[in-house]
């Protein structure tokens, strides 16, 4: 058996139901055997043994007080996966079906992106199962500071710097600095996507939505494409649905969708920038459902179906698509339709959105793939721009992190062509992002010796 397979078979054996993180080492497990034979010293050193295998896993108990003045117990997580290139770096995500498997791909995938962006960070994840829909502000405040009354003696600026991601934001981070700070006497850069006033970055809140859609330009000019006039399928609401969709609008597209837990909105005529800011006040201030767009522009609402069910099942076309919600949302049924129905392009702002499957059906029809761990990367290269600019105790201007924003997305696409081109897959972006990344923190790993 290849060390690869034996990889796998170990972690599934190890860790038994873990199904995402499962999915998560076999998708790039595979894409790394080419990178066997041209490193034997990776098999010497037990590296692919030792890159699944998290530094370390803490779990914690998060108990707090809700407005009735009873006692809930949540469960915190953070999984430092890899510091070998830099401080573990990842984003918290507080959601109802966060699991240790859901932490591990995360921290996992993390690994290799952060390697991609150029920028000196490790991989981390965290997150708890705490569900943020219909809580109060009070509510928010007292769980953030009970989360992170475990999760500050884990944490520092040159060991281990959380962020945002799903049911994380600007408040969120905020309650969690604040409490920090207070506990420690220290201000420093131990979180990113802070706010503006306390040490955050200009363009950090857009740099994931706008880091998307600077992917798939680049994709697109490969062909001689770009995005004026192109119908865009934007999937999720929140934090990278909206500046992907707000990124969409300046490139010249039409972005025609969003969603949330609860269902599905279609605008043919397009979220322009008024309809953008609309939906960013609803979801950012009033924290009500996509469903009221439906009541304020003309358009579809359907319950209870995502974005890409909702595409098949009109038959609604589609040139490019962005899913931007969260793991396994676009499967191979609704892959297929987007194919037949003419999609072009496919750039992941969500982590894993698409199943292997959906991938597999994208690749086999030549559609410009490019996955969450290359296309998304825009996040946490701007979270390093922050820690840079703490440590230089200094504020750059929107331009300039824009600026280096789109540099760093550039210099992704092309270090993926580049891997993938000289690993023998000319033009295959799953299997360079993912060569790209591990063969930087495999050789740092390997540096270390056995540790
Ligand atoms: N915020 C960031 O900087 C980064 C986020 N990501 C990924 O992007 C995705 C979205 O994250 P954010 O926008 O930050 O989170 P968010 O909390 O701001 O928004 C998530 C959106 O997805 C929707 N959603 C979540 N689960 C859903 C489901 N089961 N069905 C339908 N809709 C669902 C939510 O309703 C919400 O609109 C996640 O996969 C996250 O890991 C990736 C890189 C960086
Ligand atoms: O900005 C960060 O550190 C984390 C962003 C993140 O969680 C992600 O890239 O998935």
């Amino acid at each position: 058996m290849s060390v690869i397979a034996s990889v796998i078979d170990k972690v599934k054996q190890m860790d038994p139901g873990q199904h995402e993180f499962h999915q998560a080492v076999t998708e790039v497990m595979e894409t790394l055997e080419p990178t066997v034979d041209r490193h034997p010293e990776f098999v010497k050193g037990g590296i692919y043994e030792r890159i699944v295998e998290p530094e370390r896993s803490v779990i914690f108990r998060v108990p707090w007080v809700d407005d009735k003045g009873e006692v809930v117990v949540n469960r915190g997580f953070r999984v430092q996966f890899n510091n070998a290139i830099g401080p573990f770096k990842g984003g918290i995500r507080f959601h109802p079906s966060v699991n240790l498997s859901i932490i591990k791909f995360l921290g996992f995938e993390q690994i290799f992106k952060n390697s991609l962006t150029t920028l000196p960070m490790g991989g981390g994840k965290g997150g708890s199962d705490f569900d943020p829909k219909g809580k109060s502000d009070g509510e928010i405040m007292r769980f953030c500071q009970a989360f992170m009354r475990e999760l500050f003696r884990h944490i520092g600026p040159e060991t281990d710097v959380p962020a945002g991601d799903i049911g994380v934001g600007g408040r969120e981070i905020g309650y969690m600095f604040g409490y920090y700070k207070k506990i420690r006497n220290d201000h420093t850069g131990v979180l990113t996507g802070k706010c503006l006033e306390h040490g955050g970055s200009l363009i950090r809140p857009e740099a994931t939505g706008y880091g998307v859609v600077y992917f798939a330009a680049e994709m697109l000019a490969r062909r001689g494409l770009d995005f004026k006039n192109q119908i865009v399928a934007v999937s999720g609401s929140g934090n990278v649905a909206q500046y992907a969709i707000e990124k969409v609008n300046q490139m010249g597209g039409r972005a025609i969708s969003v969603c949330d837990s609860s269902s599905t909105v279609i605008d043919e005529q397009g979220i322009d920038r008024d309809k953008c800011c609309y939906i960013m006040e609803l979801k950012n201030v009033r924290r009500g459902r996509v469903s009221e767009y439906a009541s304020k522009y003309q358009s579809i609402c359907v319950e209870g179906k995502n974005v890409w069910d909702v595409i098949r099942e009109q038959g609604i076309k589609v040139d490019i698509a962005l899913p931007c919600a969260t793991q396994n949302e676009l499967d191979a049924q609704n892959a297929q339709a987007l194919v037949d129905n003419g999609c072009i392009c496919v750039a992941e702002g969500a982590n894993m959105p698409s199943t292997p499957e959906a991938v597999k059906i994208f690749q086999d029809n030549n559609i410009l793939y490019g996955p969450g761990k290359a296309a998304n990367a825009g996040g946490v290269a701007t979270s390093g721009l922050e820690m840079s600019q703490n440590s230089l105790k200094l504020s750059w201007t929107r331009e300039e992190v824009d600026n280096r924003l789109l540099l760093i997305m550039k210099s992704i696409h092309k270090s993926c062509l580049d891997a993938a081109a000289a690993y023998g897959k000319e033009g295959d972006y799953v299997v360079g992002a993912n060569i790209a990344g591990f063969v930087k923190v495999a050789k740092a790993m390997l540096s270390y010796g056995v540790v």
